[in-house]
């Protein structure tokens, strides 16, 4: 099963969300390595929620790999604010993606997790059978069901059809493509966003949410497009895998560097009104690491390059 994807350049590969933060460094990354039949619809084309519609794609199209970077993705306040879509809609997505990739004949399926179907007390750095061994963080506990439910989906299509089904947890992702929404987005992007237009407006304070002390661990989203095509290479086991940098910064620490990369010269707020959500949650990635992956991008060159792109895609 394993060592198959990269060997056949020409094989059909749906990138499901082709169009988000991990999906587009996902294509961007199969372009690279030269692959030529991506079959890429938007939200558009295809609602993934739709299971009619999921199933007749998979008939027609039966694509021989698939990689499930679609869902309904947001930061903490977005979590917060729509349980109900965050459960419903990843629910429906997976469901209807992974079970269709399995009926039309998928050689294998990546399914992406995150670093949030852990305890909020889990231990640290987290390994992955912390999975399921205590509450979850409240602030997401909607999405991070629905996560887990796509895992045991993947091991249960593993066990009871021998269908190579994997799944892949990554950290907090950042990058290229990502949601730079006021409200709804993650903290970096957020941050990013509301530095730049201080230093634009000339303003002397920018509102930072939370206390500051939350520690997140930042990953590059090329990196982790790297490391989903090395799983689709070399991985073909039943426990999922953390995917992340091993390197961990505060909530302040965060803001100190963005401010600094985007060159905003004010002073920070700190609004204690809004959640810190878990205290902490470094993942313990050496499953991968032992497979032979580790990550490249440092969080400072990763900011820079974020900014650039920043820069010349979204400001006004
Ligand atoms: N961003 C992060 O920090 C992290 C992300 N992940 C995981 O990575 C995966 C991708 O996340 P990310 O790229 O950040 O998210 P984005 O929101 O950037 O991208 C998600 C993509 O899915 C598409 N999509 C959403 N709903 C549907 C639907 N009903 N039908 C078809 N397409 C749909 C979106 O299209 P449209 O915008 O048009 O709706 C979008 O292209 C997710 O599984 C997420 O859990 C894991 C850990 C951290
Ligand atoms: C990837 C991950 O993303 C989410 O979990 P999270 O790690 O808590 O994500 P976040 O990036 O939104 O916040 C990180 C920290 O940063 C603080 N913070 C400061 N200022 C802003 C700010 O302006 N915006 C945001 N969003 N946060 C801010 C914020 O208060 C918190 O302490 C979940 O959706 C979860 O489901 C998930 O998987």
């Amino acid at each position: 099963m394993a060592g198959s994807f990269l060997s056949d350049k020409s094989a059909k590969v749906f990138v499901a969300g082709h169009r988000g933060l991990v999906g587009s460094a996902i294509v961007r990354r199969l372009h690279h390595l030269g692959f030529t039949n991506l079959i890429l619809r938007t939200h558009a084309e295809l609602d993934l929620t739709r299971q009619s519609d999921v199933e007749a794609f998979f008939a027609t199209e039966k694509p021989q790999f698939v990689i499930l970077a679609a869902a309904k993705v947001g930061g903490i306040h977005a979590n917060n604010t729509y349980p109900a879509d965050f459960i419903s809609i990843n629910l429906q997505i997976q469901t209807n993606v992974i079970d269709s990739a399995y009926r039309h004949g998928a050689k294998k399926l990546l399914f992406l997790g995150s670093s949030c179907i852990y305890p909020k007390f889990a231990p640290q750095p987290i390994p992955e059978d912390a999975l399921l061994t205590g509450p979850l963080e409240p602030t997401n506990e909607w999405y991070a069901i629905a996560k887990i439910s796509g895992i045991k989906m993947c091991q249960a299509y593993r066990i009871q059809y021998g269908w190579d089904a994997i799944s892949g947890m990554p950290t907090n992702l950042y990058g290229p493509n990502d949601n730079f929404h006021p409200e709804n987005s993650h903290v970096l992007p957020a941050l990013m966003r509301r530095f730049h237009e201080a230093k634009v407006k000339g303003a002397k304070e920018v509102v930072v949410w939370g206390s500051g002390s939350p520690l997140r661990e930042f990953l590059h989203v090329d990196d982790l497009a790297d490391a989903v095509i090395f799983m689709m290479e070399k991985y073909s086991g039943r426990s999922h895998l953390n995917v992340g940098s091993g390197k961990e910064v505060t909530i302040k620490e965060l803001a100190e560097l963005v401010k600094e990369v985007v060159g905003f010269e004010g002073e920070l707020v700190w609004d204690s009104s809004k959640p810190d959500g878990t205290p902490r949650k470094l993942m313990d990635s050496s499953k991968l690491a032992d497979l032979g992956w580790t990550s490249k991008v440092s969080l400072k060159d990763g900011l820079r390059d974020t900014y650039q792109w920043y820069l010349e895609n979204v400001k006004q």
